[in-house]
């Protein structure tokens, strides 16, 4: 009874923010992903896992089309986004990247000063219609990455000058400046220290209060604390996805199970 009640729950609509149909990727010829189904909910933290190679960051770009970005890549399948195909003609993918913003796994600050690199989305998508206005956005963004206490004195000094801990929390800062709807992450702590990586976890757990975030990691530890829902890839299937929990203490693929025992990756 209990299983048909969640069961039921998993199938609102409502929540999901994201739903992708037989995503397929290729880079050449390699086939990167393979016919991949999956429903990501919204204000919810789900993580991929799965070992080195098996598609999850090819995955990941898929939701902001930064594949479109590479050459040799070629995307199928479908992708909505609130029911809108992300793929479709009309949709401009630089409008796209700023409601679905993104986290690389090595802090990226632009050469411009902390305030600068803050205010440069929310500057090209014109979001603010004066110098005030955009400090607030500035500030704002600052505070939800959780670094503005540390920044606020010296907003004009380069953003490369700040630790990688702090670079990071300010490349979460300009991801959130443009208001995203959905949040990727692609291993952003994995050029962080334990501190580091903690206060970036916190963030996280606050960020989904408001969006959809999406962590590809190599940390099962990292998973296990961070997220509600888990995917875990194997060779490029998405070979099992669920509650993290389930995941973690009850796989149902052999695949899966060897792998967060540490039997395969
Ligand atoms: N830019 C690219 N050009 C060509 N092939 C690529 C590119 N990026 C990834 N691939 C290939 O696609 C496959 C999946 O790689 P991907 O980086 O998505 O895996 P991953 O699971 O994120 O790996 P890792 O955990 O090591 O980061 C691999 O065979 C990889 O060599």
């Amino acid at each position: 009874m209990n299983d048909m009640r969640i069961l039921e729950r998993d199938v609102d609509a409502n929540e999901i923010k994201i739903a992708a149909r037989g995503v397929q990727v290729w880079y050449g010829d390699n086939h990167a992903i393979k016919d991949v189904d999956v429903d990501i909910q919204d204000r919810t933290v789900t993580a991929f896992i799965g070992p080195s190679g098996c598609g999850k960051s090819t995955f990941l770009r898929c939701l902001n089309r930064m594949n479109d970005t590479i050459d040799v890549a070629r995307v199928e399948g479908d992708i909505r986004i609130d029911g809108e195909d992300i793929y479709d003609a009309r949709v401009d993918p630089v409008q796209l990247r700023a409601k679905v913003g993104m986290v690389f796994q090595k802090p990226n600050p632009f050469p411009k000063s902390i305030y600068d690199n803050v205010a440069y989305g929310p500057r090209i998508h014109g979001m603010a219609s004066g110098k005030a206005e955009l400090d607030g956005i500035v500030e704002q963004a600052l505070k939800r990455a959780a670094i503005w206490e540390e920044v606020k004195d010296r907003l004009t000094a380069p953003g490369t000058g700040l630790s990688g801990g702090q670079q990071q929390r300010l490349c979460i800062a300009r991801a959130v400046a443009t208001e995203p709807e959905v949040l990727l992450m692609d291993e952003p702590c994995s050029a962080l220290d334990p501190i580091a990586t903690a206060q970036v976890e916190e963030l996280i757990d606050e960020l989904r209060r408001n969006y959809s975030v999406v962590i590809v990691t190599h940390s099962m530890q990292q998973a296990a604390r961070v997220s509600q829902k888990t995917a875990f890839f194997h060779l490029g299937n998405l070979v099992e996805y669920g509650e993290t929990g389930h995941i973690f203490t009850n796989p149902e693929d052999p695949r899966t199970e060897s792998y967060i025992t540490g039997r395969i990756g």
